[in-house]
């Protein structure tokens, strides 16, 4: 299968200060793949740098086979959607007008949108679950409306990849199953690759393909879940006692976190 995205040695820096080292990981197509790591590892700005949001310093980094610096503006905005960890909420705009603003790599030169263009919008504000705040400005809502709003806009935008970063962060357990879910089905019924940064360790051992553990800017691990949800590798990788078992709902692992009054001694 060929790979959405390929990273070749990457590095980056900010002012000097190393915060992705030597990263080489092939993200093939149609797969759900998450990126977790601790607090600082880097995984913001390895999802930055898949949308070409920040300038590649070091390494090579292809999108569908091309390298990420020859696509145009444009086109890489047909090929893929990014949904930011926090989105402003000084927006002006109401939800429609920015779910809207997903269409706009695909219209003509004189950016009018078409009765399919209005419909795409109106479905993806129904799949993400705001079609009832349509009217709403971005600054009433809340953070969690917030999210779901910018999940339609990329969902309207109809990318081969969809990068989130920490789509589930601000949800309620219901909305949180149902962006997933949404995931999941644009993943198997679009052919759509997927890839999300999260600190939830157990949605990316029931959703993810692949998990890419990033600890200090380096690989910690990659590979399905039950590989790289290890307790020995997630302990030492993020400084902190935890417990694996396996899910009551199939073949994943479950992980759990240990309150600091079961690790004293007596
Ligand atoms: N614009 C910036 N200028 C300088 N340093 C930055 C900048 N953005 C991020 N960093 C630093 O780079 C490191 C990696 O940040 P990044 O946001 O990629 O981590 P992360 O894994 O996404 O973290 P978190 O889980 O807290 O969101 C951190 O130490 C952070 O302080």
């Amino acid at each position: 299968m060929a790979d959405a995205i390929a990273l070749e040695r990457l590095g980056h820096a900010y002012e000097g200060r190393a915060v992705l080292q030597d990263l080489s990981v092939q993200v093939p197509c149609g797969r759900f793949f998450v990126i977790i790591g601790p607090n600082g590892s880097g995984k913001t700005t390895l999802l930055k740098l898949m949308a070409h949001l920040l300038p590649l310093q070091k390494g090579h980094l292809t999108v569908m086979g091309r390298a990420v610096g020859r696509f145009g503006a444009r086109q890489l905005a047909r090929t893929i959607a990014y949904v930011p960890q926090s989105v402003p909420a000084t927006f002006a705009f109401t939800v429609f007008q920015v779910v809207m603003m997903g269409r706009a790599p695909h219209l003509g030169m004189l950016g009018i949108e078409g009765a399919k263009d209005l419909d795409l919008g109106r479905q993806a504000m129904q799949l993400a679950g705001v079609a009832d705040l349509a009217e709403r400005r971005l600054d009433q809502l809340s953070g969690g409306e917030r999210q779901r709003v910018f999940i339609a806009r990329a969902i309207c935008q109809q990318p081969a990849i969809m990068l989130l970063d920490e789509p589930t962060a601000a949800l309620d357990p219901a909305h949180q199953v149902r962006v997933m879910d949404l995931m999941e089905r644009l993943k198997t019924e679009q052919g759509i690759t997927v890839v999300m940064v999260s600190h939830d360790l157990n949605l990316a051992a029931m959703y993810a393909d692949l998990v890419l553990l990033l600890h200090k800017g380096h690989t910690a691990g990659l590979g399905p879940p039950g590989k790289v949800l290890d307790y020995a590798i997630l302990e030492e990788v993020y400084g902190c006692p935890l417990v694996v078992d396996k899910s009551p709902l199939g073949d994943y692992p479950r992980v759990h976190l240990v309150p600091g009054r079961y690790m004293r001694t007596p």
